[in-house]
């Protein structure tokens, strides 16, 4: 089966000497991979460049068999995402704002609407303006709009932040629910470092802008280890390498 996501040799590098180097990645249709690293390593800059948020300096970003830059658009409606921070308009309401997302896309409905914003428990808030709700409220209505139109391929910048136990369960819920149903396939960056091992089928670890580490959870698992043991254990390895270099 082709990738959906295939980057090769990706690097960015801002002013200031920091940014992500030679990073080649695969995803597959139905991989849940989940990317890992401290803060600062360049997860978002890494999830930034696939997106088209920002350009690379060198390397190549193929998505759903296209090159990302020449054929963005096509690519890129099979996606949903969810980056940093949402900027939502205040003054409007959530339906307004879902409303206002689907106009990017043909055929979404106002059932379809209604649908996700009861998936994300936003339904009851639906026609408050988006300046009364709190950054959990915010985040699933990001979560909301990510989903929307049915996308193959959905990417999540700390999905989970600010929200709460309900919250996550309903995020994991969801991963889980269109992951296995639908076939859906996720690229999620987190530090929720437990939700990512009962999510994800595979890991990659960022640490200083480059991959230094992948690998099936299943395998890590049969072998004895959590996600968080092999992450631990990855960072030590890379920190008693750079004392001795
Ligand atoms: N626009 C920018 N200009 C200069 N440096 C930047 C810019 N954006 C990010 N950086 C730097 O690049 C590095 C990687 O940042 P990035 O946001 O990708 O990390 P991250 O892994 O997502 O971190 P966190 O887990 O804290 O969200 C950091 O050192 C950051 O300060």
């Amino acid at each position: 089966m082709d990738p959906i996501l295939e980057t090769h040799q990706l690097t960015k590098v801002y002013r200031n000497n920091r940014g992500i180097r030679d990073i080649s990645l695969q995803l597959h249709p139905g991989d849940v991979y989940g990317l890992l690293g401290p803060n600062g390593a360049g997860k978002t800059t890494f999830l930034k460049l696939i997106t088209g948020l920002i350009r690379a300096d060198q390397g190549k970003i193929t998505l759903f068999n296209g090159d990302l830059i020449d054929q963005f658009e096509e690519g890129m409606q099979h996606v949903g995402c969810m980056i940093e921070s949402a900027d939502f308009y205040d003054f409007i309401t959530a339906w307004q704002y879902l409303k206002l997302i689907g106009r990017f896309y043909p055929n979404i409905t106002d059932q379809r609407i209604t649908e996700v914003l009861e998936v994300v428990g936003m339904i009851q808030v639906r026609k408050d303006k988006i300046k009364n709700y709190s950054t959990g409220m915010k985040q699933k209505l990001a979560l909301a709009a990510a989903i929307l139109p049915n996308p193959k391929f959905v990417i999540l910048d700390e999905p989970t932040n600010g929200l709460d136990i309900e919250g996550t369960v309903m995020f994991r819920r969801l991963i889980k629910q269109l992951s296995e149903e639908h076939g859906t396939t996720f690229l999620i960056s987190s530090h929720m470092i437990h939700e990512l091992e009962q999510l994800c089928n595979r890991v990659g670890i960022i640490v200083d802008g480059q991959l230094i580490q992948e690998g099936h959870v299943s395998d890590l698992l049969a072998s004895g280890q959590s996600l968080e043991q092999f992450y631990i254990h990855e960072l030590d390895c890379r920190k008693g390498g750079k004392e001795s270099a």
